[in-house]
C-alpha cells in the first residue's frame, strides 16, 4: 500500500506545484482521460485498498448480473422447444441445467464473498464463461445440420460482450474476454459455414466493434472509480490519506496484527501510532499568509513520507495534524523514529511560494497500537500525549503514558 501512496503522493505533489508555477490550463478532456489509461489497463498500479474497494464494486455487478443471466436462461427452453427436434432438445436441454447450476454457483459464491480480490475475479469470470461454454458445448454436440435450427444462441458472444462493458473491468481483462468470443464466433461460423462469408465477416466486425465500445465504458468506468476513490479518501493538499481512510487503514492494520499472532509460528507484530502537530502553525499563517501555510503543510508531508518506510501510512488526520502508523514498530523504536522526524523538522528548510525560508517545529506523541483495541483509543492515546508534549514546551517527542495517557 505504502509504495503506491508514495509515488501517488509525489505524483500528485509534483502536478500540483506544476498547477500553482503556470496559468491555468485549457482542458484537454481526450488527454485527461488518455493519461488514466497506464491505470486501467491492468491492476499492476493499483493501491491495495483500492483493489479491495474494486472487489466490491466488482461484486455487486457481478451479483446482479448472474441473478439476471439465472433468471433469463431457462426462459429461453420455451423457444428451444417451439423450433427443436425433440433429441435436440433434450441435448440442450442438459445443456441448459448445467449452465443454471453453474449460473447458481456464481450467485452463491459472489454473495458470500467477501473482501477476497481473487474469488470475486473468478466469480466475474465464470459468469463470462459458463454461457461461452454453454454455446461450445452445444455447437460441438449438435450435428452440423442441425445449427441452422438454433434461434438465438448466436447472439452469445454478442450479449457477453456487450456485459462487459457493465464491469470495471481493466482493458486487459476485458480485451482477454473479448478475443476469446471473438474466437467463439470464429468457430461458430466455421460450424455452421459462414467462415469469411459476407455475412460471417459482417458478423466479426460487429462484434468487434461492439468490444471497443465495451473497452472504452471499461476505461471511463474504471478511471472514474479511481477518481472518485482518489477524492474520498485523500487530502487534496498533501495528497496523503485523509482521516476517514487512516481510521479504515488503522482497522485493517489491526485485522493483519490478530491474522499474523494467529498463526503461532510468527508470534505478534507490534505496531506504533505518531501523532504530529506543527507547532504555532497559526503564527505561520499569520505572518506568512496562507499560502505560504498551505506550502509548509505540502513540505511537511513530503518529509513525513520520506522518513518512513514503504508499509508505514501517513496521513493528514485534520489541519496541521497528522498520524503516521509505523508496522512493526514497538514502541521504543517509534519514540526513536519520532525523535528522527523532530529533528528532521527543526533542521529543514522550509519556504514559502517566495522562497522565504520559515522556521518550523513539531511535537509528536507516540502510542503502541494494541490490535484488540477501538483504533480510536489509540488515537486519543496519541493525542493526550502530543497535548502533553505541547504543554512541556513544544518542539519534543512524548510517549504516552499506560493504559491510557489522560
Ligand atoms: N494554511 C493553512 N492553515 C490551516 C489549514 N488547516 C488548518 N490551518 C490553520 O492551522 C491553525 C492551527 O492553529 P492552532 O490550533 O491554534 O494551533 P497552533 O497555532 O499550531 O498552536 P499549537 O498547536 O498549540 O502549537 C489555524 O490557524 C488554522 O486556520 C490549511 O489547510 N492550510
Amino acid at each position: 500500500m505504502r509504495f503506491s501512496q508514495t509515488r501517488e503522493t509525489h505524483e500528485y505533489q509534483s502536478r500540483r506545484l506544476d498547477a500553482l508555477a503556470e496559468p491555468p490550463e485549457v482542458g484537454h478532456e481526450l488527454f485527461v482521460g488518455l493519461s488514466a489509461l497506464r491505470d486501467t489497463l491492468s491492476s499492476r498500479h493499483h493501491s491495495r485498498d483500492f483493489a479491495f474497494a474494486h472487489a466490491r464494486y466488482l461484486r455487486s455487478r457481478v451479483l446482479a448480473l448472474s441473478l439476471i443471466f439465472t433468471l433469463l436462461s431457462p426462459l429461453w427452453i420455451v423457444v428451444d422447444a417451439l423450433v427443436l427436434p425433440s433429441e435436440l432438445l433434450y441435448l440442450t436441454l442438459v445443456g441448459r441445467v448445467g449452465l443454471l447450476l453453474g449460473l447458481m454457483g456464481v450467485v452463491v459464491l459472489a454473495y458470500v464473498t467477501h473482501e477476497r480480490i481473487r474469488r470475486i475475479r473468478f466469480s466475474a469470470g465464470m459468469l463470462l464463461a459458463l454461457p461461452a461454454g454453454f454455446y461450445l458445448f452445444v455447437l460441438l454436440m449438435l450435428p452440423s445440420e442441425q445449427v441452422q435450427n438454433l434461434v438465438g444462441y448466436g447472439f452469445i458472444p454478442f450479449l457477453l460482450v456487450a456485459a462487459l462493458s457493465v464491469f470495471p473491468f481493466t482493458l486487459l481483462e476485458s480485451l482477454a474476454a473479448g478475443l476469446a468470443m471473438l474466437g467463439l464466433l470464429g468457430f461458430s461460423q466455421a460450424v455452421d459455414g459462414s467462415w469469411l462469408t459476407g455475412r460471417g465477416v459482417e458478423s466479426m466486425w460487429l462484434l468487434a466493434s461492439l468490444l471497443g465500445v465495451s473497452l472504452a465504458a471499461n476505461h471511463f468506468q474504471l478511471s472514474l472509480l479511481l477518481r472518485l476513490y482518489r477524492q474520498a479518501t485523500h487530502d487534496p493538499l498533501t495528497g496523503l490519506y485523509n482521516r476517514g481512510a487512516l481510521e479504515l487503514h488503522l482497522e485493517k492494520v489491526q485485522a493483519w496484527q490478530r491474522e499474523i499472532e494467529g498463526q503461532d509460528r510468527l508470534g505478534s507484530i507490534p505496531c506504533s501510532l505518531l501523532m504530529a502537530d506543527l507547532d504555532h502553525f497559526k503564527q505561520i499563517n499569520d505572518s506568512y499568509g496562507h499560502s505560504a501555510g498551505d506550502s509548509v503543510l505540502y513540505q511537511f508531508a513530503e518529509l513525513l513520507v520520506q522518513q518512513t518506510r514503504r508499509h508505514d501510512c501517513v496521513a493528514r488526520y485534520g489541519g496541521e495534524e497528522f498520524v503516521i502508523i509505523l508496522v512493526g514498530s514497538s514502541q521504543a523504536r517509534a519514540l526513536d523514529v519520532a525523535e528522527r522526524i523532530r529533528h528532521a523538522v527543526e533542521n529543514a528548510t522550509f519556504s514559502g511560494f517566495d522562497g522565504e525560508p520559515i522556521p518550523v517545529t513539531t511535537s509528536i506523541g507516540v502510542t503502541r497500537l494494541e490490535q484488540d483495541e477501538p483504533a480510536q483509543e489509540a488515537l486519543k492515546r496519541a493525542d493526550h500525549a502530543l497535548y502533553r508534549a505541547k504543554r512541556e514546551g513544544r518542539n519534543l517527542v512524548m510517549a504516552a503514558l499506560e493504559p491510557c495517557d489522560a
